[in-house]
Formats: C-alpha cells, sequence, structure tokens
C-alpha cells in the first residue's frame, strides 16, 4: 500500500487537437480522489497514458515513480475500469476473470471473490452479452479488483448503474479507499462526486483547473450571497460594509452581499432602520461552482481556484 499517482506536465497531442495540456497533479493513499472535468476534458486520455495504452507527448504518468509498463503482473499494482464494453461478449464473467487471473498470476478462487464482492455471485456462468451496462460496470469494477492492487482507476464508473448501484459503488470507493489504497475516480458530474470524493482534481480543455480538497471546494462553494431589495441600497451598503460584509449596489433597488447571513443582513436593517423589501440567500450547490469552474476553463482562464498547475 501507500502507492502514489503522479502526474508531471503531461502532453498528449493527436494533431492539432491537445487532448492533456501540460497537467500535473498527484492522487494520494486513503483518499478518493475525483477526476472531474466536462466531456472532452481529457480525462480518459490521462488514464490511458497511465496505464500505458497511449503514449505521452511529453511529460510523465507514474505510480511511486514507476511506469505502468514497467510492473511486470499489472493487475497486482494497478486495477483499472476504463470502459466496460470494452469486452469479449461470448465469454461468461468467469472465463474472462479467469483468462486476466492467469495472465496475472493471481489464484483462481480470487474469481468468485471478486465476483461476489461486486454482487454478481450467481452471474459468473453467464454470457457478458447478456448483461445489462450496469452489470458491465460491476464486472468492470471486480476486473479492477481481481489482483487486490494499492491502486484503483475508474473512468465514469456510474454509467449505467442505478440509484442503488451508484450508492453501492460509492460505499465500496469509500471503503477501498479507508484500506489505504489510492482510489482514483472520472466524472463529467459534480453530484456524482460530492459524497466520495475526499480530493478533487479538475480539468477542463485539457489543463488543471483546480487541485484541492474537497471540503476547501465545498467551503468556498456554499458560501452564499445574500441579494437585498431595498429603497435605499446606498445606505444599507454603508451599513453593512461597517458590519464587515461586503456589499455591492447591483441595480437601482437592490445590492448583493457576501459575508453575512441572510439573518445578519435583516437584523442591520432592522438596527439602523433602513427600509428592505426582501433579503434572499443564494447557497451555491457545488454542481453550480462546478459549473462556473469549468465554463471559466473553456476560455482558458485558470485564474486563483487552481493550485499548483494552472496554465501551466
Ligand atoms: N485517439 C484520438 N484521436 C484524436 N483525438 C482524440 C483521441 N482521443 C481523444 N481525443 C480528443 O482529446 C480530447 C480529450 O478526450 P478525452 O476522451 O480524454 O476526454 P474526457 O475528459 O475523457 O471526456 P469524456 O467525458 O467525454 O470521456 C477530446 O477533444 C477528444 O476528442
Amino acid at each position: 500500500m501507500g502507492a502514489v499517482i503522479e502526474i508531471n506536465e503531461l502532453t498528449k497531442r493527436y494533431g492539432s487537437v491537445i487532448a492533456v495540456d501540460g497537467l500535473t497533479f498527484t492522487a494520494h493513499p486513503g483518499q478518493v480522489t475525483g477526476f472531474l472535468g466536462p466531456n472532452g476534458a481529457g480525462k480518459t486520455t490521462t488514464m490511458r497514458m497511465l496505464l500505458g495504452l497511449n503514449t505521452p507527448t511529453s511529460g510523465t504518468a507514474t505510480v511511486n515513480g514507476r511506469r505502468f509498463r514497467d510492473f511486470g503482473t499489472g493487475l497486482r499494482h494497478v486495477g483499472a475500469l476504463l470502459d466496460a464494453n470494452d469486452v469479449h461478449k461470448g465469454r461468461t464473467a468467469n472465463a474472462h476473470l479467469a483468462a486476466l487471473a492467469r495472465s496475472n498470476g493471481l489464484p483462481r478462487r480470487r474469481v468468485q471473490e471478486v465476483l461476489e464482492t461486486v454482487g454478481l455471485g450467481d452471474a459468473g456462468k453467464r454470457r457478458i452479452g447478456g448483461f445489462s451496462l450496469g452489470m458491465r460496470q460491476r464486472l468492470g469494477i471486480a476486473t479492477a479488483l481481481l489482483g487486490d492492487p494499492p491502486v484503483l482507476l475508474f473512468d465514469e464508473p456510474v454509467n449505467g448503474l442505478d440509484p442503488e448501484g451508484i450508492r453501492w459503488a460509492r460505499e465500496l470507493f469509500r471503503r477501498l479507499a479507508a484500506e489505504g489504497r489510492t482510489v482514483f475516480v472520472s466524472s463529467h458530474l459534480m453530484s456524482e462526486m460530492e459524497h466520495t470524493a475526499d480530493h478533487l482534481v479538475v480539468v477542463g480543455g485539457g489543463k488543471l483547473i483546480a487541485d484541492e480538497p474537497l471540503a476547501t471546494f465545498a467551503a468556498r462553494a456554499t458560501t452564499g450571497q445574500v441579494v437585498v431589495r431595498t429603497p435605499a441600497p446606498e445606505a444599507l451598503a454603508r451599513v453593512l460594509h461597517e458590519a464587515g460584509g461586503a456589499a455591492q449596489v447591483t441595480g437601482h433597488e437592490s445590492i448583493t452581499v457576501t459575508g453575512l447571513t441572510a439573518a445578519q443582513v435583516n437584523e442591520l436593517a432592522f438596527t439602523h432602520r433602513v427600509m428592505v423589501h426582501e433579503v434572499t440567500a443564494r447557497g451555491g450547490t457545488l454542481e453550480d461552482a462546478f459549473m462556473e469552474l469549468t465554463a471559466d476553463s473553456v476560455q482558458y482562464r485558470a485564474g486563483s481556484l487552481a493550485s499548483g498547475g494552472a496554465g501551466r
């Protein structure tokens, strides 16, 4: 255990397309790292380079300083689910896993163990072609777990899972991290990550745009604004400033306040005898914050939210 994923100045070009653009970050053991970004952000390409399936144009992608292809029996070191449909449909789940166990020098008993872990304990003898997408995702997760590896990569693993399946996957990822593994999970939806990830790596247009604990992201995102409608915006703005809030007159009869709660704004208005017509708290959701963040990335404005790698 204790394996660190290190991505250093990683770049991948396809002709004129830069899929991954100077990406640098690390993912640590004992944590679920959420790898977030809109479609086409470069997540799959990054994971494929980590697994030696694509060659970087420049930069490195390593686990504990070693490239994946330098690990002899790969599945013991890194387990991955990239594309749940990338399996031989005519095979049974047992045959699929047994072949991988053999080629990676793993005991045959692991096949049934991982099938049980993912809730497919009774499906081993069925052909994969007859599996639903959700079952294929579970089989893909079983494949990743086969070698009991310290590093796990999952690319959009909950696609096709029903709500119960999503909850199950989330708990599994948390458990795997609690065992000391490095769990790296990509998604294009913040809602899939906000109850799963400890740490977020956000990418857009192939570049890093945020790399921070989920708690830091959440604290900033949910520090909402208070919008006030008042016939005396200038007077109220002065009062709120004096109380330590940041108040901006945003319209003829409205101001937007940060740094104070709606209750504080109400009390200050009352104490200072400033008439207010409406006080509305606008707490942003994490999804809102994520969309805002990645919308910026489209224009390659990495800005102050990135730590240690934006725009490189
Ligand atoms: N083999 C390839 N040839 C040409 N362009 C590619 C290739 N693979 C990826 N790309 C391009 O690189 C960019 C990043 O793609 P990638 O699949 O890594 O993004 P992603 O973040 O995983 O997106 P998604 O959520 O849609 O899977 C996209 O513009 C994509 O079209």
